[in-house]
C-alpha cells in the first residue's frame, strides 16, 4: 500500500470458496490505483492487487482449478492519478497495464472524451490484445475516417488447468453520450451481427459474458435470453459494473452475474463448479452448476487472509515494484499537497440532504455562492444548478489535497449561463429536473443527473430499502438497516480481530462497511461489517446567489420576505444544459442552445479547490 496510509483494521471474516472456474473481478476503479489513502479498509493498492492475484494463480494451480483475472470498465476519471496529469492518464495507463487481465471491456467514462477513446484504442487495447473485448464498441480511425471494431467482438479459449472451452464477450450499456470518434451500437442490434450469432453457437463449455453494464439493467436481461434461447444447459456468468453497488442476480439456475463495487474499494471473486465438459455438442441438461460469490475489501488484511500469508510473504517483487511507480507518479503530481484542513466529515449519501453534514448542503450555502460568479454580472441575481452526479465522493475530517479535489468532482465541465431569465420562469428548473422526470425524453432520462449508486437501476433489496425513510422521514438509497447482518450475528466468520481475541470476546465491536443483500443471500461480504446509512439525494442542487435583501432598516427584526427578483441570470454545470433547456421551455421560456453563454470558464473541480485554499486553514 502507499507511503501514509493507514494499516486496515482486522474484522471478522469469511473464507473465499472456490470452485472449477474463479473469477477475480474489478470494475469502476476510476484510477484510485494508489487505493484509499483516507479509508484502512480499502487501502491497498494495484500493485498489492498485483501481489494477490499473483498467489491466487498459483493457488488455483495447486488446486487443479481455474481462475481468470477481469476488468468490467470505468478505469479513469475520479482520481488524481489519473486526472491531474498532463495528459491525463500519464502514469496511470501504464500501471493499470501491469497486470496480468484474462479479459477486459470499455465503460462509458472511457468514452465522454475524444482524447480518452483515442487513448483507449492506442494505449489500453494493444496491451491487451488477447484479451479487450468490444462487443459492441467501435472506434472511428482520425486519419481515415473508417469505422473499425475497437477491440475483438469475442475471444475464444480453453482454460488452463481444467481444459474449459469458452466464449468470452464484452458489451457496454446503450450510452449515448459518448464521443464522436467512437460508436456504441445498442446490444439489441450487435446481438443481430453475424458475427454474434457464430458465438453463441460455439457450444463452449461457459459462457462468459463481461459488460460495463449494471446487472438489474435491460441489457444484460436481453443477452441472457438470446443466449440461453440456443444454449438450453450451458452455465453463463456475466460480470458487470457502472452501478457502483455489490450485487449478485440470479438469471436462472446455471446464469447468474456479479457486480464488484467502486473505486477499487472492493475486489470481487465469483466461483463456478459442476461445469460439465461438453463431449461431442451437447451438455447434459441434469448437471447442477453452482455459483458462489465474495467481496472482498481491498486491505492488506483481508489479502493476507486470504493468501494464507503475511507482511513478509505477501508483498511480490512485481507489487512492490508497481507500488513505488504508483508513489513516484503520486509525488511528481504533488497530489498530497494539502489546500486545507477539513474540520468535519462531509457525505454525498451517508448524511441527509439538506444537513450540516451534507456535501450538497455545503456546496449549495457555501461554495457556491462564494464562487460562481462573472465580475460583469457580478450583482445581477443568480440561480446557479450543479447535478449531484458531478460529485464523485465524500470529503474526510483532515487534510484535503489536491488528490481530494480530483476525488470529489474529477470533471471537466464549466459553467453556462442564459442571461436575464424571467425568474417565474428560471425557479420552475429545478423543481423540473428533480421531479419532472415525464416531461423530459427518454434520451434525457433524469437519472443521468444523479450519483450512480443511485441512478442505475438496483434489486429488490435495494428497492426495499430506499421505500424506507429515517424516523425524521428522510428517504434512504439503501440502507441495511432490517438486515439480518447485524453485529452481533457473526454466523460464517472465521477469524475474530486480533483485538476482540485479545479481550476474549465472541461477538467483537464492528466497524461499520458495506453488508451486502443480493440474490444469493446476505453473506457475500468477506470482512463483516455493521450496517451503514445510506440517504437518497436531489438529481440537481441549486444556489440563490445575489439576491435581493429583505426591506427594512437592518435590525434584524424584520418579518417581511425578500421580493423575488424580475429576472435572473440563470448559471448551470455545462452537462446539466439539455435538461435545462427542455425544463425552461416547458415552463414557458423560449430558449435553446443559441441562448446560452460561457459564465465562468473554471471547472467544478477548480472552484472547490478555490473555495478551500480560501476558507479552510492550510495545515490540519
Ligand atoms: O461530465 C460528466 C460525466 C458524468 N457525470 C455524472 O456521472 C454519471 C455517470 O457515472 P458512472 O461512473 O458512469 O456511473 C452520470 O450519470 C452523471 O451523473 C457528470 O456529472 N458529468
Amino acid at each position: 500500500s502507499q507511503p501514509g496510509a493507514p494499516a486496515p483494521v482486522a474484522a471478522p471474516m469469511r473464507d473465499l470458496e472456490w470452485g472449477q472456474i474463479n473469477f477475480i473481478h474489478t470494475t469502476d476503479i476510476h484510477g484510485w490505483l494508489g487505493g484509499h489513502l483516507q479509508e484502512p479498509q480499502y487501502s491497498a493498492d494495484w500493485g498489492d492487487y498485483i501481489s494477490f492475484t499473483s498467489h491466487m494463480r498459483k493457488k488455483a494451480d495447486e488446486k487443479g482449478v481455474d481462475l481468470l483475472v477481469i476488468d468490467t470498465g470505468d478505469r479513469i476519471e475520479g482520481n488524481g492519478l489519473y486526472d491531474a496529469s498532463n495528459p491525463k492518464g500519464k502514469y496511470s495507463y501504464d500501471i493499470f497495464g501491469e497486470q496480468t487481465i484474462d479479459a477486459l471491456c470499455t465503460g462509458n467514462h472511457e468514452l465522454y472524451q475524444e482524447t480518452s477513446v483515442a487513448r483507449e484504442h492506442n494505449t489500453t487495447v494493444p496491451k491487451f490484445k488477447h484479451s479487450y473485448i468490444a462487443s459492441n464498441l467501435d472506434y472511428i480511425e482520425p486519419e481515415t475516417g473508417n469505422q473499425i471494431p475497437q477491440a475483438q467482438r469475442y475471444i475464444k479459449f480453453t482454460t488452463k488447468n481444467l481444459g474449459y472451452n469458452v466464449v468470452a464477450l464484452g458489451f457496454l450499456f446503450n450510452f449515448d453520450r459518448n464521443a464522436n470518434n467512437s460508436v456504441v451500437q445498442p446490444v439489441e442490434e450487435a446481438m443481430k451481427e453475424e458475427w454474434f450469432q457464430k458465438a453463441i453457437r460455439e457450444k463452449p463449455d461457459l459462457f462468459l459474458v463481461i459488460g460495463h453494464v449494471g446487472l438489474r439493467m435491460k441489457e444484460f436481461e436481453q443477452i441472457f435470453k438470446v443466449i440461453r434461447d440456443e444454449n438450453w444447459y450451458t452455465p453463463i456468468a456475466f460480470l458487470g459494473g457502472h452501478a457502483h453497488v455489490r450485487d449478485a442476480r440470479k438469471f436462472d439456475d446455471k446464469a447468474y452475474a456479479i457486480a464488484s463495487g467502486r473505486y477499487f474499494e472492493t475486489i470481487g471473486f465469483l466461483s463456478i463448479d459442476g461445469i460439465k465438459k461438453k463431449s461431442g455438442s451437447e451438455v447434459s441438461a441434469e448437471a447442477a452448476v453452482t455459483f458462489k460469490r465474495r467481496y472482498i475489501d481491498n486491505n492488506l488484511f483481508g489479502l493476507h487472509y486470504h493468501t494464507g500469508l503475511n507482511e513478509s510473504t505477501f508483498p511480490t517483487e512485481h507489487g512492490r515494484n508497481v507500488s513505488r511507480l504508483i508513489a513516484e507518479g503520486r509525488k511528481a503530481l504533488n497530489l498530497d499537497d494539502s489546500f486545507g484542513c477539513a474540520s468535519q466529515d462531509l457525505w454525498m449519501s451517508r448524511a441527509p440532504y439538506p444537513s450540516d453534514s451534507s456535501i450538497f448542503s455545503w456546496l449549495e450555502t457555501q461554495v457556491l455562492p462564494d464562487s460562481i460568479v462573472n465580475e460583469e454580472r457580478k450583482d445581477v441575481p443568480r440561480l446557479a444548478i450543479v447535478n449531484t452526479g458531478a460529485i464523485r465522493f465524500d470529503i474526510f475530517k483532515g487534510a484535503f489535497t489536491k488528490d481530494s479535489t480530483y476525488l470529489i468532482s474529477p470533471f471537466i465541465s464549466r459553467f453556462n449561463y442564459i442571461p436575464d431569465v424571467p425568474y417565474a420562469v428560471a425557479s420552475k428548473v429545478l423543481e423540473l429536473l428533480n421531479n419532472g422526470g415525464p416531461v423530459f425524453s427518454s434520451a434525457l432520462d433524469t437519472q443521468y443527473l444523479t450519483i450512480p449508486e443511485q441512478a442505475v437501476p438496483r434489486g429488490p433489496f435495494f428497492e426495499a430499502a430506499s421505500a424506507e425513510t429515517d424516523n425524521e422521514g428522510r428517504r434512504l438509497l439503501f440502507a441495511d438497516v432490517d438486515s439480518p447482518q447485524k453485529p452481533l450475528s457473526l454466523s460464517g466468520a472465521n477469524s475474530l480481530s486480533k483485538q476482540d481475541e485479545d479481550k476474549g470476546k465472541d461477538d467483537p465491536e464492528l466497524i461499520g462497511g458495506y453488508t451486502t443483500r443480493d440474490d444469493l443471500g446476505d453473506d457475500g461480504d468477506d470482512a463483516i461489517h455493521s450496517p451503514i446509512k445510506f440517504y437518497a439525494v436531489p438529481n440537481c442542487i441549486q444556489a440563490k446567489i445575489s439576491f435581493p435583501s429583505p426591506p427594512g432598516n437592518g435590525d434584524g427584526n424584520d418579518t417581511a420576505p425578500a421580493p423575488d427578483p424580475e429576472t435572473v441570470d440563470l448559471v448551470f454545470i455545462d452537462y446539466v444544459q439539455p435538461w435545462v433547456i427542455k425544463a425552461l421551455q416547458f415552463s414557458g421560456g423560449d430558449y435553446s442552445n443559441d441562448n446560452v453563454k460561457v459564465y465562468t470558464n473554471s471547472t467544478l473541480t477548480d472552484v472547490i479547490a478555490g473555495w478551500v485554499k480560501k476558507h479552510w486553514k492550510k495545515d490540519c
